[in-house]
Parts: C-alpha cells; sequence; structure tokens
C-alpha cells in the first residue's frame, strides 16, 4: 500500500496525428482508446488538440461547446466519444484536448476533460498559460489570438486510484502549478502537450523530467504525432518519467502507443531516500503555500 497511490496500473499514452476531418480524427481516437484499452491500460490520455490540427487559424473551426452538461452529440461529438468510449472500456480517459467554444458562444478555450469509467465527467481543465511565444526565424505562435486562458490549478480524484494534476502544453513550463498539484497530493502530473520541432528537442524532455524530480511524481506527456504535411510540426515524443525523473517510455515522432507501470512504491522509495516532503522550509517561502492558490478537486 502506498501513500499517494490506492493500487498500481498501466497508463497508456496515445500519441495521434489529428488532420482536417473531425469525424475522421475522433474515429481513430476512438479506435486508438479501444486498443489501449485490450492491451490493459486503465487510464488514457489523448493529445493536445485531438479533435483539429493544432493552429490559431484551425480553432473556431473545431470548437464545441460543453455546457451546459452534458453536451448533446450534436452540441459536442468529442465530447459524447471520450464519455462513451470511458464507459465502453471501463477505463479513465483524460481527452484532452478541443477547443471548447463558451457557453455565450464569445469565447474559445483549448480544454481537457476526465472521465470516469462509466462514462462521466470528473473534471475539465481550460489551458491556464497560453502559447504566445516568437522565436525569430524559427516560430511565431500566439494563442491568445483566438483563445482565452483558464484560470485555476486541476486536480482530479481518480477514485480507483488517487490524485492527478491536470494542465496543457504551455502549462508544463510554469512549475508553479505541477507544486501546487503535488502538495496536494497528487502522484502524477499529466500533460497534453504539442511542442514543436523548435521547442520540443530543446525543451520537452527537460519539462517532464524537472516537473518529476521538483515534485518527485510520475509525469506524462502526450504529443501529437508528427505530420509535416500540417501547418504545425508537433515533436512527439510522449513519455512517462517516473518520481526519480528517469525517462520509463518514450515514443519516436510517429502514431503509437506509449505504456508506463505506475507504481505507488516507487515515489515512497525515492521520498524516504531524498526527503524533500519533510524538509521543505515553507518559514522561508511562506508565499509559496498552497493555500493562497485558486485550485479546483
Ligand atoms: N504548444 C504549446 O502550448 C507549448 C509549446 O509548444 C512549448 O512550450 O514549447
Amino acid at each position: 500500500m502506498s501513500t499517494l497511490l490506492k493500487k498500481n496500473f498501466k497508463v497508456g499514452l496515445i500519441q495521434l496525428a489529428a488532420g482536417s476531418d473531425k469525424q475522421k480524427n475522433l474515429a481513430k481516437a476512438r479506435g486508438k482508446i479501444l486498443e489501449a484499452a485490450k492491451a490493459g491500460a486503465q487510464v488514457i490520455v489523448l493529445p493536445e488538440c485531438f479533435n483539429s490540427p493544432y493552429g490559431c487559424q484551425y480553432f473556431p473551426d473545431y470548437a464545441e461547446p460543453i455546457e451546459p452538461s452534458p453536451p448533446s452529440e450534436e452540441q459536442s461529438p468529442s465530447w459524447n466519444m471520450l464519455s462513451s468510449a470511458a464507459k465502453e472500456t471501463n477505463t479513465y480517459v483524460v481527452g484532452a484536448s478541443i477547443p471548447e467554444l463558451s457557453q455565450d458562444k464569445k469565447t474559445y478555450y483549448n480544454t481537457a476533460f476526465v472521465f470516469n469509467p462509466k462514462g462521466e465527467l470528473l473534471a475539465t481543465h481550460r489551458k491556464t498559460h497560453l502559447f504566445d511565444i516568437d522565436i525569430p526565424g524559427k516560430i511565431k505562435f500566439i494563442e491568445s489570438d483566438v483563445l482565452s486562458a483558464g484560470n485555476k490549478v486541476t486536480i482530479v480524484d481518480l477514485p480507483d486510484y488517487g490524485k492527478i494534476g491536470l494542465a496543457i502544453c504551455y502549462d508544463v513550463r510554469f512549475p508553479e502549478m505541477a507544486m501546487v498539484a503535488a502538495r496536494k497530493g497528487a502522484f502524477m502530473l499529466v500533460y497534453p502537450g504539442a511542442f514543436n520541432t523548435t521547442t520540443g528537442p530543446m525543451h520537452w524532455t527537460l519539462q517532464a523530467r524537472a516537473r518529476a524530480m521538483d515534485n518527485q511524481v510520475y509525469v506524462a506527456m502526450c504529443s501529437p504525432a508528427r505530420d509535416t504535411t500540417s501547418t504545425y510540426h508537433a515533436y512527439g515524443h510522449s513519455m512517462v518519467v517516473n518520481p526519480n525523473a528517469d525517462v520509463i517510455t518514450e515514443l519516436e515522432e510517429k502514431e503509437d502507443i506509449a505504456y508506463a507501470d505506475i507504481d505507488g512504491s516507487k515515489i515512497d522509495e525515492i521520498r524516504k531516500g531524498v526527503p524533500l516532503y519533510t524538509q521543505r522550509r515553507f518559514d522561508v517561502y511562506p508565499d509559496v503555500s498552497a493555500g493562497k492558490v485558486r485550485y479546483e478537486e
């Protein structure tokens, strides 16, 4: 019996390439969820923007309203596919992410969902740090041209296992979010994310390993597959990192599924050897106390 994890399990990260046909994207995602479940995954994660190509020019056309909840099949085919696939496979599905259209139809978000094995929605996370960057000669991407930001740290209790922290892509670069989720008892941080062929080689693995090392938790990063005919070249390399910051599974850039065994005793072992959790000095840095943070469980 481990401190944070009630039961060990296998996670499956689905690295898929989304094209321009939303129905095909959803059918492919559904097929891959079934495949991952058949291979024994009990928690299954999809990549950022799995129903649409990744790019500000696409978000309005692919966006779906998800409120009031539950949305009808017509309002949100993506939401309904995720819910029914979770139920059909008896797994937790982290369906992340899709462009969301707000109820008043004025605002777009980049939103991830977690469904339980009954197909019920447990949580949503709206990307909180928007991907606004400009690296001259390499990549310029201004998500805030179209999207609005979420405003919370998301911690989701999976009743069979324990708590995960859920955030999206650029959110991983902000260690504060990871830290809050970990301090609140998350055993794993899950990041659907579409880094690219510039920022991926620079920082993807470093970010994953850093969040795992700082917090002594598992980190799962699930990318789209690379499609060089699309306008955005995703990095791929979906991976799981253990609480010792070792990469325990990593894909290449093509479509595939990464599997990893999530073992609660590993968290306890690492924390026992390097006991950061009893050595923190909140008397020295009181502003970092999670009590002042906006979070939702
Ligand atoms: N796409 C993102 O949100 C983030 C990214 O590509 C990066 O941080 O690099």
